[in-house]
């Protein structure tokens, strides 16, 4: 790092002073916080975000500006590798030390140390870095956003290019593909989306002439940015019948009372739903718009929804991408492709039981997509999804590859309407529909609507896969939560010492009980999740661990 370079650095930084008294840290999916007090942090991720191209031969590195669910004054950042994927976890421990450097001495002297250390050259003539910046609808976001573009522009010959107000799946998809050399704008995006959903309609099978019935989905898109992509995306889609509510432009605020995070964990319906709207199909999106989860209003009578959370929509996804695979010639010869799902120790215990039971390979991962990610990446075809609704599929290059030649094999021998080339053309598009670099509620949307019609089935219909244990989920404010130190399964507490016996005997009061504790790694919270048969013991065995924890911890 030669001297220019240095007092470039120490320039830009004296333009953000850290603020006291904050400790950052990158956490399950970035920085996050009040909007207020993350300039600074926002400006270190943007040097972070060249380095880390440089890296990598220069490869475009993606930041998003956003904190997905939480409130409308918080914001966050976080980085999207060159696959589209999330920042490698090997450099997360520099982010939160670079995020944490009180003076811009301290900041430059930990840069020039992970520079020599990971052999990166900087400077100036060195090579070029860019950076595309996407950021969601929080007011915000644009300050930020300036931040980051002078972090980026720190660093000599890097540049910083806005691609402005996305959803955080959109920016991940559009890294993705400009690293692969794809077509990569906003605009390819949304056509990649309509024209594998259209090939997917395309493939549904209709007997005689039946006319497929489509009914109307109402979709929450939690006063954010996925709601009004959502409205952009309608118009070049058929066969689907739409209702976007909560997009923000009716003066509500981004995540209050609606979205897929309070649709989840309350299981009531969110603003703009009502009585009207009682047994019709309903979605609901994220504030960055990553997760999704279904729901339906089953009486009048009640504010409760009838959730179909993110286990839900991976057993949905589960069975219809089995179904394609028992319809390939060569799976039966024994060429058994291989087909895994990724759930973590939220899944609810009963959806776990009906994937074992449909013959399926399910394995666990920590909370966070990236945990997710990788195991999901160990399969031919990967489902993975948290009980949020953040989730995908997965395809392997090899086996995409050998879907593409197989395909054309088919079409070649004369085969082209055969039911193992449709199988294979199905799971080709299934593969094109759903983004393959990180959750995306916009196309799953889109492939559950397809499914549903593909196999002519209601929500309700849906939502008798299987019956969900009763389950409660609740935050302790505490004053330290890193004091909560879990197995790597998360489902058991090492510290504080004792706090686990005691919950394991709480949890033996409960048939069918099961209850863990962890600390959040996005708000300033411990977890307590249970469940049990019924909803009252669920609710009483996740405040008796609540009580538990303050008590340990309070
Ligand atoms: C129980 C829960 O829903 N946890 C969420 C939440 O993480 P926490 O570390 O639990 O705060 O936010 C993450 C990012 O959106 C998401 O991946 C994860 O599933
Ligand atoms: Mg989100």
């Amino acid at each position: 790092m030669d001297e220019i370079q240095i007092a470039s650095l120490l320039k830009s930084s004296e333009l953000f002073p850290i603020p006291q008294s904050v400790k950052l840290s990158y956490g399950t999916a970035g920085f996050r916080g009040d909007a207020k007090l993350l300039e600074s942090t926002v400006y270190r991720v943007g040097i972070l975000s060249v380095l880390r191209s440089l890296k990598l031969g220069s490869a475009t590195v993606g930041l998003m500006i956003t904190a997905s669910h939480n409130k409308v004054s918080d914001n966050g950042i976080k980085v999207s590798d060159p696959s589209g994927g999330m920042l490698s976890q090997e450099w997360e421990p520099f982010a939160d030390q670079i995020a944490n450097a009180s003076s811009p001495q301290e900041l430059v002297s930990l840069i020039r140390e992970f520079v020599e250390k990971e052999e990166i050259m900087i400077g100036e003539k060195k090579k070029s870095a860019e950076v595309w910046l996407g950021r969601d609808t929080r007011p915000s976001g644009e300050s930020l956003l300036r931040a980051a573009e002078i972090g980026v522009g720190s660093v000599l010959g890097s540049v910083a290019i806005d691609i402005g107000v996305l959803t955080t799946p959109q920016l991940h998809w559009m890294v993705r593909a400009k690293n692969k050399g794809l077509k990569a704008t906003e605009n390819d995006y949304f056509e990649n989306l309509s024209s594998s959903f259209r090939c997917l309609i395309d493939l549904i099978p209709v007997s005689g002439n039946d006319k497929l019935e489509i009914s109307k989905l109402l979709v929450d898109g939690a006063n954010g940015v996925g709601g009004q992509k959502i409205e952009e995306l309608r118009g070049s889609l058929s066969n689907l019948d739409l209702e976007i509510r909560n997009t923000g432009r009716d003066g509500g605020v981004l995540n209050e009372g609606v979205g897929a995070d309070f649709v989840q964990k309350e299981k009531v319906l969110p603003l703009g739903f009502g009585s009207q709207d009682v047994g019709m199909r309903c979605a609901s999106l994220d504030g960055d718009a990553d997760r999704l989860v279904y729901f339906y209003i089953p009486s009048e009578s009640s504010d409760k929804v009838e959730l179909l959370d993110g286990d839900k929509i991976l057993s949905l996804f589960a069975l219809f991408i089995k179904e394609q695979l028992n319809a390939l010639d060569d799976d039966k010869e024994g060429k058994q492709s291989r087909l895994g799902v990724v759930q973590t120790a939220y899944a609810n215990g009963a959806s776990t039981d009906h994937l074992r039971q449909l013959g399926l390979d399910v394995v666990f991962a920590k909370t966070g997509v990236k945990h997710l990610h990788e195991k999901a990446a160990e399969f031919d075809i990967g489902i993975y999804f948290e009980a949020n609704g953040h989730g995908t599929i997965l395809f392997s290059e090899s086996f995409l590859s050998w879907l593409v030649s197989k395909q054309k094999e088919l079409t070649d021998k004369g085969q082209g309407g055969s039911e193992e080339h449709k199988a294979v053309s199905r799971l080709v598009a299934v593969s094109n529909l759903i983004n393959q670099a990180v959750g995306d509620a916009l196309s799953g949307v889109l492939l559950v609507e397809v499914i549903l019609q593909h196999m002519g089935w209601s929500v309700q219909k849906w939502n008798e896969l299987y019956k969900d244990l009763p389950s409660r989920q609740i935050k302790v404010e505490v004053p330290d939560r890193t004091a909560v130190v879990t197995t790597s399964e998360e489902t058991e507490a090492l510290r504080p010492l004792g706090i686990q016996g005691a919950i394991n005997s709480e949890i033996k009061k409960y048939p069918r009980g099961r209850a863990f504790i962890r600390p959040s790694g996005t708000e300033d919270v411990v977890r307590v999740y249970a469940e049990a048969s019924t909803q009252e013991a669920a609710d009483s065995l996740a405040n008796s661990v609540a009580q538990l924890v303050k008590s340990f911890l309070g």
